[in-house]
């Protein structure tokens, strides 16, 4: 067993961040207008003058009509084939400094072409997209004349390729922005200010009878006038400011095959052999350090499989060593699995046995996935006195390959006992579909593996890889703060008195890219957590559920639910039936839930005592509180733990079974400094979770406790 407790090489900490990688995005600002005096035009020569006529010698040419500064850059997010990670996100990598696109200059295109961002606050790597050029008549760079004719300016996106299969995230929050799945997929994730408008400046003389006017108004009113200004129509002109935010971007590799075995067992060589991909092959343990994908086609070509080559997986992973096991949610978007066992090793059987244990520690759900065992280097064993293949007889097994797929048989075997004996959560994990002695270096039973992979992959219950699509609208609310804020923060310097008639782009410029609600704070709260997403769970466990988002978890219940391993508490309940799901659904004790001001249910609440079912979700705001202040009065709770220190509220429903579904009520939302220790903390349960995860937890209610008021709120929507 010393090959599976130590003699590993410890992989540099860069590699573990592949597909992961935290950024700042910032889309331009919007160009400045034109601004023009209402005396405007200038006098030219008249060239029809001519010596000794009475014709003028200049005359007057009003100016053309204001131009209007053009919109910021987005920053776009592009589905990249030809990029395989997160790497050339992470801020110090090469040629980080000429990623960004010039201002108003050409299309700003980031990474790829070998590049990471440049280090922004808090040490992350910024993009920003350049802002939009101002209108400028002279030089003729600025935005065009209001003319309809000539089209506003367009200013060049920003694009950030990034791999198919990238999930992007709202940091902090973890809002899901959207998936990036197909070639050439764009996603827009911080859109440019919009530009100034064009204005004609009021002349000297307007702007006095103006101000005068206003000032007589005022007085008129009583007002004692300190300062009049009038400056509204010059901040018309101005650009708005771009959108600033800090995203969280995972990878998640698309593959119908993941190879997964022990390092140096010989995965990249045979996924070389399979397909044509040529990944690096060497006799060093983690050669492979990130994913790498090859195309098999088999059957004539009509069944094209992709295979996903991972890092090796060691015994220990789940505790950091080699490369971790975060690699492994690579494995969630595959519908079957290969695993790579060296034939030549000491004992093949362990090492098939150490590895199926770290994924069933991940995820249960990857041992019910269908596999394969590859049985790989059978050239390195000694030749067997097996007789070869004859006429009408099949080759016959030698015995050392007969007793070691034996030995493999017998380890599957073992683990799915184990599993009934400690009664672990989730299915049951499925013996091996086949076991193929093979060599990727001789090509021996290359093509019985790739039928049995076919197979694999018809058999599989996965069967399209699940896209996470954001709720309609994640994105516009992660990516703009409250409409009009900017609108709002713009008019703020506008005199009360300045009664500007002229101001007639107000409505022409519509609604405003608004700033992202909390512009410093995002920069501050990159450093929390939040968004994590380890990706475990491909169809129901209880303890994944803590990592995900409102909009992630909805789609976790639903599916949960629909494979009938939710309660009607929402505990998870291994693998009840239908029926059993829908007997344990708690009675209401509140057919109609109440309303606003639904005294009598406040005070039947409170008069009771007893333990009662609530549907928060169907409580308004103020009924919420009330609830919540009722039950801290009458000690509704206390000494029974129903009442936390933090002023949670626990409400809780025996069911038949003295089962109990515990639910957390939180207090108001926070800000700031609170919103940091909300990010703490749920760290520190998701760490705790990890723990659930790697053994058979004893609490199934650990994940819903550490979900936030609002996750329960969402979740209990559904109930
Ligand atoms: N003799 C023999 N050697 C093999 C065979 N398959 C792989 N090897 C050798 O085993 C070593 C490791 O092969 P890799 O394909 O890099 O192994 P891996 O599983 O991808 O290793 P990691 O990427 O480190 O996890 C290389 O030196 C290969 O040449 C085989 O069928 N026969
Ligand atoms: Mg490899």
């Amino acid at each position: 067993m010393d090959r599976h407790a130590a003699g590993w090489p410890e992989i540099p900490e860069a590699h573990k961040v592949f597909d992961e990688v935290v950024i700042t995005v910032k889309s331009g600002r919007g160009g400045n207008g034109e601004v023009v005096p209402a005396d405007r035009g200038r006098y030219v020569s008249n060239h029809k003058y001519k010596p000794g006529g009475n014709m003028s010698k200049q005359i007057w040419l009003p100016a053309s009509d204001p131009g209007d500064g053009a919109d910021g850059g987005d920053v776009v997010l592009v589905c990249d084939p030809g990029v395989d990670s997160l790497l050339h996100l992470h801020a110090g990598q090469r040629g980080l400094q000429q990623q960004q696109a010039g201002k108003g200059g050409k299309a700003g295109k980031a990474g790829g072409g070998g590049g990471g961002g440049r280090a922004g606050a808090g040490g992350q790597p910024a993009f920003s997209a350049p802002d939009g050029s101002n209108a400028n008549p002279n030089t003729g760079s600025g935005g065009p004349k209001r003319n309809a004719e000539i089209k506003k300016a367009r200013t060049p996106c920003l694009e950030i390729p990034v791999p198919p299969g990238t999930v992007v995230k709202r940091k902090g929050t973890g809002a899901l922005l959207g998936e990036l799945l197909q070639p050439g997929q764009r996603l827009t994730v911080a859109r440019g200010g919009a530009g100034g408008h064009g204005v004609v400046a009021p002349s000297r003389q307007q702007r006095q009878a103006r101000l005068s006017r206003a000032e007589r108004e005022a007085r008129a009113k009583g007002v004692e006038v300190v300062a009049v200004e009038d400056d509204e129509w010059l901040e018309d002109s101005r650009g708005q400011p771009g959108q600033q935010l800090s995203l969280s971007l995972l990878l998640r590799v698309v593959a119908d095959v993941g190879l997964v075995g022990f390092p140096n067992a010989g995965k990249s060589s045979l996924l070389k052999a399979l397909t044509r991909a040529s990944p690096t092959i060497a006799p060093y343990p983690f050669t492979t350090l990130m994913p790498n994908l090859g195309v098999l086609s088999a059957g004539g070509g009509a069944n094209k499989a992709v295979l996903a080559d991972l890092p090796g997986l060691i015994e220990g992973a789940h505790k950091g060593r080699g490369l971790g096991r975060n690699f492994l949610r690579h494995l969630r978007r595959t519908r079957a699995l290969l695993h790579v066992v060296d034939a030549s090793a000491p004992d093949p059987a362990t090492d098939y046995y150490a590895v199926r244990e770290e994924l069933r520690m991940y995820n249960p759900d990857y041992c019910a996935r269908p596999h394969v065992v590859a049985l790989n280097k059978l050239d390195l064993l000694p030749p067997g006195s097996a007789q070869p293949e004859g006429p009408g007889r099949p080759a016959e097994v030698p015995p050392q390959v007969a007793s070691l797929i034996a030995a493999l048989r017998e380890a599957a075997t073992r683990q799915a006992a184990e599993h009934a004996q400690h009664s672990y959560e989730g299915p049951v994990p499925r013996p091996p579909l086949a076991i193929v002695p093979c060599s990727a270096a001789t090509g021996e039973g290359l093509k019985e593996l790739a039928a049995a992979l076919q197979r694999a992959i018809g058999a599989s219950h996965v069967a399209e890889p699940d896209i996470l699509r954001p709720a309609p609208d994640t994105l516009a609310d992660a990516r703009g703060g409250p409409a009009g804020a900017a609108a709002a923060a713009v008019a703020g310097t506008a005199a009360a008195a300045a009664a500007v008639s002229h101001s007639t782009s107000e409505a022409r410029r519509g609604a405003p890219p608004p700033p992202p609600a909390g512009w410093d704070e995002q920069a501050a709260g990159a450093a929390a957590a939040g968004g994590s997403d380890d990706g475990g769970w491909g169809g129901g466990f209880d303890d994944a559920a803590g990592e995900l988002s409102p909009a992630e978890l909805e789609e976790f219940y639903a599916r949960a639910r629909a494979g009938g391993l939710l309660d009607g508490q929402g505990n998870f309940t291994g693998a009840p039936s239908p029926d059993q799901a829908e007997e344990e659904r708690p009675t209401q004790a509140h057919a109609a839930p109440p309303g606003e001001g639904d005294q009598d249910f406040l005070d039947s609440l409170a008069a009771s005592g007893e333990d009662e079912w609530v549907e928060l979700s169907e409580l308004d705001e103020a009924t919420l509180a009330a609830v919540l202040a009722e039950l801290e009065a009458e000690a509704v709770g206390e000494g029974e733990g129903l009442l936390d220190p933090a002023r949670d509220i626990m409400l809780r429903e025996e069911d038949d079974d003295g089962d109990e579904g515990v639910m957390e009520a939180g207090g108001e939302a926070t800000t700031g400094e609170e919103e940091q220790e909300v990010a703490e903390k749920e760290a520190e349960a998701n760490l705790e979770e990890e723990d659930v995860r790697m053994a058979p937890p004893d609490d199934p209610d650990a994940a819903l406790l550490a979900l936030s008021t609002e996750e329960l709120l969402a979740l209990e929507k559904d109930w």
